[in-house]
């Protein structure tokens, strides 16, 4: 298989087939197959399967949300009672459908990608399970579109939860947003935030063409580390996600 740029030993230890590219960051292919056969893809709710199986034949396949990440934020959906939902990055809706499947039948999701395309790939899924007037997608850059959400005053403190999956070199911006749209004890999940292994490794064991994503995440993860606004904890699932809940 072509390692896309990945160092060596980072490919050994995260070996999974998944949809083409290697996932996750366990110490084996195997126990992260493991986890997959035995905790997740059993629970999985079938609109989910199906979604996860339409997308495997997208060439850009591997950038959508890791089932496990997605069984861990499902779970915190519930246990926040979620009703008010932002997601930052759509694709073809995995992370979207699992959020509209959590929330009750009154909640709204505020489902923002610059590619309305992938999102329709989807939406069909999303029709059929039901839950498709729970999502306001709207097809936009994020900043601007979380901006606009802050003139309105009603907006501010008013959020449950945020899924950020998207132009990670934003992140940082985003999380200005959301510190203040989110209420206090509302939590934000920032995806991607190991970086494939990549935020360990010094910087001459990466391809050029990786450096730069690796500072960035870097970057960010000093930074939520060191914001007193939030409790955080950084999730080796997927490709690493950092829980952040407002906490003032
Ligand atoms: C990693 S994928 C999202 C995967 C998705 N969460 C899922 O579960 O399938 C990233 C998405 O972010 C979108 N995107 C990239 N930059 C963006 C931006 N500045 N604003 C909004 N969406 C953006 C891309 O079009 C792409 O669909
Ligand atoms: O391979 C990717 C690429 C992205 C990506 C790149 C540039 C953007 O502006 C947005 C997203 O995101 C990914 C991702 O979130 C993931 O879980 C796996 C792969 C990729």
């Amino acid at each position: 298989m072509e390692d896309c740029g990945m160092p060596k030993g980072l490919l050994q230890s995260a070996q999974v087939e998944h949809y083409g590219r290697p996932k996750g960051l366990l110490q084996s292919a195997e126990l992260y197959q493991y986890i997959l056969e035995t905790s997740v893809y059993p629970r999985e709710p079938e609109p989910l399967k199906e979604l996860r199986d339409i997308t495997a034949s997208h060439p850009r396949a591997s950038m959508a949300t890791s089932p496990d990440a997605g069984q861990l934020m499902a779970m915190l959906l519930k246990l926040l009672d979620a009703k008010k939902t932002i997601e930052v990055g759509v694709f073809t809706g995995y992370s979207l459908l699992l959020t509209a499947l959590s929330i009750p039948d009154d909640g709204k999701i505020i489902a923002i990608d610059v590619n309305r395309e992938t999102y329709e790939i989807g939406l069909p899924v999303i029709q059929k399970a039901g839950v498709q007037h729970k999502i306001d997608f709207v097809e936009s850059q994020a900043l601007p579109v979380l901006d606009k959400l802050l003139e309105d005053h009603g907006n501010a403190g008013s959020f449950d939860f945020a899924f950020i999956d998207a132009d990670k070199d934003n992140y940082i911006n985003y999380h200005e947003r959301l510190m203040k749209l989110l209420k206090v004890g509302g939590v934000v999940v920032y995806d991607n935030t190991l970086r494939r292994g990549m935020v360990a490794l010094p910087e001459s064991a990466v391809p050029e063409w990786r450096k730069q994503d690796r500072q960035v995440m870097i970057e960010l993860n000093k930074s939520l580390a060191a914001d007193p606004r939030v409790q955080i904890s950084h999730v080796p699932l997927g490709d690493g996600i950092t829980i952040c809940r407002r906490i003032c």
